[in-house]
């Protein structure tokens, strides 16, 4: 869908995007960074409306040096800002939008009532947007990057100003433009937790280069850290305690989870060295007299692949 190769963009006094080279396939893709990582920029390079300062990209097969109107034909966008007029309806305006795409009057009509239905704003299609909440405000601004019916959208910062059940409405949007539509998603954002449960693939940027490029469940593969549970038992009624106590004899140590959810405190992590981990504490839980109530291996989050890095930490839930 999307190909960048040593794609670099130089302002006066920052470099935005610093030869990145990256491969984006259909599906729902996420773009992770932080502020001034470079994710507009990108996506205002992609739709031709920002020229490269080297090297190249294609969207749909299309150069977007020279292709930039075809590109825009067949590609939705959703601009992080507000650029909507305040006196005109949602429906004005996504027809008016339609049209310019080159959509003729019936056909505009019709996919916008389908798009607003979509979004869910079909009530209120025909009040003026100037009275609209930011979230209704972001879903009009979706509406319009979906009526032309394109087989791309860029969304950018689509959760934005949103409150936490407002961002969950817009993720389980976006996903079902996807499922629903066949419509692939280019969507960014700073906040990496959200990404982990919308897109099936994840780029993340940083100061303009690519950091890392891989599927969801890679960034989440599993840990080395086994996670354990175990039930008490009259002659243990601490089994928890009793299980620590008796690995650490065995010469492995565990800690207790950290954590203010109740129980938490009973579950045990340890680092797992294959099978002979397993086999030991299955031993030594039978040997206890105590049930297994779990055995997992940990997985990752997203956010961890920017735990080393305090700046890009700080970035994490800050708006943008
Ligand atoms: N027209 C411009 N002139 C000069 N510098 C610019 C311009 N546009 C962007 N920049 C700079 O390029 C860098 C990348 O900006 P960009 O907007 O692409 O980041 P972003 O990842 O989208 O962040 P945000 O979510 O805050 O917009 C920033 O340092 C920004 O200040």
């Amino acid at each position: 869908m999307i190909a960048t190769e040593s794609l670099s963009k130089r302002f006066p006094r920052v470099t935005a995007l610093d030869r990145l080279s990256v491969d984006i396939g259909a599906g729902v893709t996420g773009l992770v960074g932080a502020n001034g990582a470079g994710k507009s920029t990108l996506i205002k390079i992609l739709l031709g409306l920002s020229p490269a300062t080297e090297g190249r990209a294609e969207v749909l097969g299309l150069d977007v040096a020279t292709k930039g109107a075809a590109i825009r034909e067949r590609v939705g966008y959703m601009p992080e800002h507000d650029c909507l007029p305040p006196d005109v309806s949602a429906t004005e305006f996504v027809v008016h939008m339609a049209r310019m795409s080159g959509l003729p009057p019936t056909a505009a009509r019709e996919r916008t009532a389908d798009t607003l239905r979509h979004v869910g704003l079909y009530e209120e299609r025909y009040r003026p947007i100037g009275g609209y909440s930011t979230g209704m405000k972001q879903r009009v601004k979706l509406a319009q990057a979906l009526v032309h019916d394109p087989q791309l959208v860029f969304l950018d910062e689509p959760t934005n100003g949103l409150d936490p059940v407002g961002r969950d409405e817009m993720l389980g949007l976006i996903r079902r433009v996807h499922t629903d539509f066949g419509i692939s998603v280019l969507v960014t954002s700073h906040l990496l937790g959200e990404l982990e449960r919308t897109c099936d693939h994840v780029v993340v940027i940083d100061g303009g280069k690519l950091l890392r490029s891989s599927s969801t469940t890679d960034f989440t593969q599993t840990t080395t850290t086994l996670a354990i549970e175990v039930t008490d038992s009259d002659g243990h009624p601490d089994g928890t305690r009793a299980v620590r106590e008796e690995l650490h004899a065995r010469g492995v140590d565990t800690h207790a989870e950290a954590g203010g959810l109740p129980g938490a405190g009973h579950i045990l992590l340890l680092t797992a060295e294959g099978d002979a981990t397993y086999d030991l504490v299955r031993d030594v839980v039978a040997d206890l007299g105590l049930g297994l109530v779990r055995m997992e291996q940990r997985r990752h989050h997203i956010s961890e692949v920017f735990s080393s890095d305090e700046q890009r930490k700080e970035a994490v839930g800050h708006g943008g």
